[in-house]
């Protein structure tokens, strides 16, 4: 049983290893040209596919039959061979997307739905909705009858879905609106997994809303399409725990806490016991100054060290499956609370305020110990979900926090 997934671009598509947990059957990476895309699914040496970007509609016109899902969205992406030899066109995002909203709890029935962006996951998104009885649907597009503009006539939204590519990586940090100018919003979803927290979810969960990102999304509708290869039925704990998986292998392991408790030393051994990249805040600064964190408090000041501090992290934090050691100041500055968020478990390492040395610290040399520990403990404790002693050694460390932060 060959399976595979087409598109054009497919460089880090999670979906080879999404399908090798859910079954044991060879599934492909299949890159294809838009003219190569009829001959290969007429010459057909495949069992099931997947399709995506920019082919789910490209496909449709060689699929024998479409399922109601499939002609509903008016896209197309699973493909299954059927026995004669001909192919049955169907859409397992609507599985995605469904799972997405009752994995998070949300109540469609009876509210106003507000749908961002006008494209394939667009049409997605709203069939399901709809399919669950929301009383009023409106798209908004860049250019349409209800666009960026004139959102203030749909104030009353409850539910907000963000089907564009807006804060998506590498453009992380940005949010295709604001949700103050949605009062009454109830839950916020975001088709993005990559940060796992858009800007616009960081937004949704301070304000106490349900949220969910794209994550749950692409592995159930894999997990629906590998049901339709395997002519099976799969149990949906299934998805949970893929994608819990998946979560705790791309999130970075960010180390926070006072200056000298380790961070950089414990960074360094957990980073090669995980085999992960390793990024160190202070060390992007030095590097990109060419000078060291005293000459640069010398001659800009904590303010300019702060500057820098904050756009070294907004590079080193968008990127996925890291461990990052960050500078004991970090959590000083309420602009770092977002790029901390958006991709990374923090884990706040406490070591002895006696253990602490000071040298090449500027801060640290200029307060002492136990007023600054006094002044950051409350920072450090609200940044934080994991808390980890540091007093023992450096493999005790690195351990404790692998088995906390990795299950
Ligand atoms: N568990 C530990 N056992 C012994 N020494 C440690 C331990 N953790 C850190 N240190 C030492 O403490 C000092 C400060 O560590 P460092 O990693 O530079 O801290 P930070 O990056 O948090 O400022 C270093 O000399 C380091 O070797
Ligand atoms: O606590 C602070 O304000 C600082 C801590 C240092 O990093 P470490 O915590 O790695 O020493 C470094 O970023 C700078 O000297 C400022
Ligand atoms: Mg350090």
């Amino acid at each position: 049983m060959d399976c595979g997934l087409i598109g054009r671009k497919l460089g880090h598509s999670f979906s080879p290893k999404i399908h090798s947990l859910l079954g044991e059957y060879p599934y492909r990476l299949i890159p294809l040209e838009p003219e190569e895309v009829g001959n290969f699914l007429q010459k057909g040496e495949f069992h099931g596919l997947n399709v995506t970007i920019p082919y789910k509609k490209t496909v449709m016109e060689y699929c024998a039959e479409l399922t109601p899902a499939a002609q509903r969205i008016g896209s197309v992406n699973t493909i299954l061979r059927r026995p004669d030899g001909t192919l049955l066109g169907d859409n397992t995002d609507y599985d995605g997307f469904l799972y997405l909203l009752k994995s998070a709890g949300a109540q469609i029935e009876g509210r106003k739905a507000l749908v961002l962006g006008s494209g394939g996951a667009s049409l997605t998104v709203r069939a399901v909705i709809s399919e669950l009885g929301a009383r009023e649907i409106i798209t908004i597009s860049r250019s349409g009858e209800n666009n960026y503009q004139n959102l203030d006539r749909h104030a009353d939204a409850q539910i907000i879905v963000n089907a564009t590519p807006v804060g998506m990586y590498p453009n992380n940090g940005v949010s295709p609106v604001d949700l103050d100018q949605f009062p009454q919003c109830e839950g916020v979803f975001d088709l993005i997994y990559n940060p796992a927290k858009t800007q616009l979810l960081l937004q949704a969960q301070r304000r106490g809303l349900i949220w969910g990102n794209g994550l749950g999304m692409l592995v159930a509708q894999a997990k629906a399409a590998s049901e339709r290869f395997q002519g099976k039925k799969l149990p949906d704990e299934l998805v949970t725990d893929i994608t819990a998986k998946l979560e705790r292998e791309t999130k970075n392991i960010l180390l926070i806490g006072m200056p000298g408790c380790g961070k950089t030393t414990v960074g360094k051994a957990l980073a090669q016991k995980l085999g992960r990249p390793l990024a160190d805040v202070d060390e992007a600064i030095v590097a990109q100054a060419g000078c060291s964190i005293p000459e640069i408090f010398a001659k800009e000041g904590e303010e300019g060290f702060r500057a820098r501090e904050h756009r070294a992290l907004v590079q080193i934090a968008k990127e996925s499956g890291q461990v990052i050691s960050a500078g004991g100041g970090i959590v000083t500055r309420p602009e770092n609370r977002d790029p901390m968020e958006e991709n990374s478990v923090v884990v706040w390492l406490r070591r002895d305020l006696h253990k602490l040395p000071t040298d090449g610290r500027p801060v640290s040399q200029s307060v002492p110990r136990e007023e600054l520990y006094r002044r950051r403990a409350p920072l450090y404790e609200a940044a934080a979900q994991v808390t980890v002693d540091n007093n023992g050694t450096v493999e005790d460390t690195v351990d404790e926090i692998i088995r906390r932060v990795m299950g």
